[in-house]
């Protein structure tokens, strides 16, 4: 593509001198740049893009796009196109969408966002849209899926350039859906810039990511602009969690979507369960919708998932599905890796991974467990994160020690951080309790094999914070570590033995 295409329509401020160029990629990282390619310097917070024009232009960049003046004068001397932009981060999206031909107007875009629940009703979703043989793209924490091929997730929301190619790839391979995760700091970074969303959802906001947004009313805030469109219309559809103390905000906030629908479970909802039934791997409830009433019966497990089916079941209906569809759909559909996946086992306990890593999360699940134990114990395994939101530590702690009989604390991923340091600030929450039966344990998987040989049949021992995930962070490292696996291993060596 050339120099002139790349840029129709981008709001520059100015243009350099030299006009020719052939573009063979657009890269935002430097280290990304090859023979051919655009760059795109955007000024992040650990540092600039504008302090690697240099070091893009000899890995072979043949033009720059830049809000510095200084970086575009020295471009242009060096007879390389350039453009001075006032955003690199909307200017990224917008020669993007150019070079990957929009892709964007190729696939009906569902945005999801919220502090949970996420990853799972951008899988419900996607499932649904699949079980009435549409070919979907789907973006998010674990993994995306495209062209019916499964790659690797660095981020829940990658940046624009990363989107597009991913929707280019789809559209090619006949996508005419996509379903993404839209994190806050995706949003409020708008790396999801001109992206026209169909269908915006909204799970719920309970705390997460303060280190980041500040307040929680800048974290809703963050969140609200999927709603309003972030550098594009309005979604046409909002799907609203109206029993979330934040509703209102995003309501407010889908002002100028055609459709606005909530659902919910305690409340009027547009999309409402009642006789909601919950059992282990059998969750059930009835569900009324504008388009008619309807059982739903789903093998997800948990009170959080009868949010996520009537949230993928609104999105699903928001993009033509009808209510037998999405009703055979659900049954259908399986569970997520790593959100209550139970590690099954012969010993007559209950082994579950989650991925709770929120004071809001843990709280769920541990009553979840409890309902689901009975008489019997609940074991709570958890750490938390490292260079990340430090408030939230002790709330874990209190939702452990408040719900299980049992706590371990243990590491998550300390990242650059000392792990018993964070461990400390977790264990604060769980004294504050009361609750004397807890030990601390760094070493996660020495952790997990502690709390499956502490089990006794009947208990559920709890393994949550890292769900998926398929690595552990610590020392600024990231080595191989599987919950699932690892719990996997503790019970074989204790089933040998028994
Ligand atoms: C806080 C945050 O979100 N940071 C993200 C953001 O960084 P930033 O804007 O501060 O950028 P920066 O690191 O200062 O760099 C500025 C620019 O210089 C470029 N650069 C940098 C170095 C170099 O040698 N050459 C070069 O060109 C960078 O590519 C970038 O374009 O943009 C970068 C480029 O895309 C991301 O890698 C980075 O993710 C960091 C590593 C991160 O940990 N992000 C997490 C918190 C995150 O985004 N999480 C959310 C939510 C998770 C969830 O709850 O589901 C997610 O969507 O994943
Ligand atoms: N609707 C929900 N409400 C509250 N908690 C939920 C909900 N759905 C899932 N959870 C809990 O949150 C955890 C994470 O769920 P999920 O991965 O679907 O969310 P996410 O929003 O994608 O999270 P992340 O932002 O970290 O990727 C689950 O393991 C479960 O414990
Ligand atoms: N996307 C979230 C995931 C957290 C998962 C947890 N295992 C942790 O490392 O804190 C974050 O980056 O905050
Ligand atoms: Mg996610």
């Amino acid at each position: 593509m050339n120099w002139t295409e790349i840029i129709a329509g981008v709001p520059v401020l100015a243009v350099g001198d030299a006009a020719r160029a052939e573009i063979l990629g657009v890269e935002y990282d430097s280290r990304a740049v090859r023979a051919g390619s655009l760059f795109v310097a955007m000024r992040g917070e650990t540092t600039d893009g504008n302090r690697y024009v240099r070091a893009a232009l000899d890995a072979g960049a043949v033009a720059i796009v830049t809000d510095s003046r200084e970086s575009f004068a020295f471009a242009d001397a060096r007879g390389v196109p350039a453009a001075l932009i006032a955003d690199g981060r909307r200017a990224l999206a917008e020669v993007s969408a150019n070079f990957f031909g929009h892709p964007e107007r190729q696939v009906k875009l569902c945005g999801i966002t919220g502090t949970n629940g996420k990853t799972t009703t951008a899988f419900l979703l996607e499932g649904l849209l699949n079980s009435v043989a549409r070919k979907c793209v789907l973006i998010g924490t674990i993994e995306t899926h495209v062209a019916g091929a499964v790659r690797p997730s660095a981020h829940t929301t990658p940046e624009s350039r990363d989107v597009l190619a991913i929707f280019a790839d789809g559209a090619a391979a006949g996508a005419t859906e996509a379903v993404m995760e839209m994190s806050s700091h995706a949003l409020q970074q708008e790396r999801v810039w001109a992206l026209p969303v169909d269908v915006a959802v909204f799970t719920n906001l309970t705390q997460d990511h303060l280190d980041y947004h500040g307040t929680m009313d800048a974290y809703a805030a963050a969140k609200a602009r999927l709603f309003e469109g972030v550098g594009a219309a309005a979604p046409r559809v909002a799907v609203i969690n109206a029993d979330d103390a934040y509703a209102a905000v995003m309501v407010a906030a889908a002002k100028d979507c055609e459709t606005r629908w909530s659902y919910g479970v305690d409340g009027a909802a547009d999309f409402k369960a009642s006789d909601v039934v919950l059992r282990a791997g059998a969750t059930s409830f009835v569900m009324a919708t504008p388009f008619g009433d309807a059982e739903v019966t789903s093998q997800l497990t948990g009170r959080v998932n009868v949010y996520n089916l009537l949230a993928a079941v609104a999105a699903a209906m928001g993009r033509g599905l009808t209510l037998d569809e999405v009703v055979a759909g659900a049954a259908a559909l399986p569970p997520v890796p790593g959100r209550f996946e139970t590690v099954t086992n012969a010993l007559g306990f209950s082994v579950v991974v989650d991925y709770a890593h929120t004071d809001d999360a843990l709280r769920n699940l541990i009553v979840l467990a409890r309902e689901l134990a009975g008489e019997a114990r609940v074991i709570t395994l958890f750490g938390c994160g490292g260079d990340r939101d430090k408030t939230k530590r002790p709330k874990m702690g209190r939702a452990a020690g408040e719900g299980s009989d049992v706590v371990i604390v243990t590491s998550d991923n300390p990242r650059s951080e000392d792990p018993a340091v964070i461990a400390d600030e977790a264990l604060a929450g769980v004294r504050e309790t009361g609750n004397m039966s807890v030990r601390v344990v760094l070493d996660r998987a020495a952790a997990i094999a502690l709390a499956v040989n502490e089990a006794r049949a009947g208990d559920i021992v709890l393994i949550a914070g890292k769900g998926h995930e398929k690595t552990q962070t610590s020392h600024g490292v990231a080595m191989p570590f599987d919950d699932v696996a690892v719990a996997a291993a503790a019970l074989r060596e204790r089933e040998a033995k028994a």
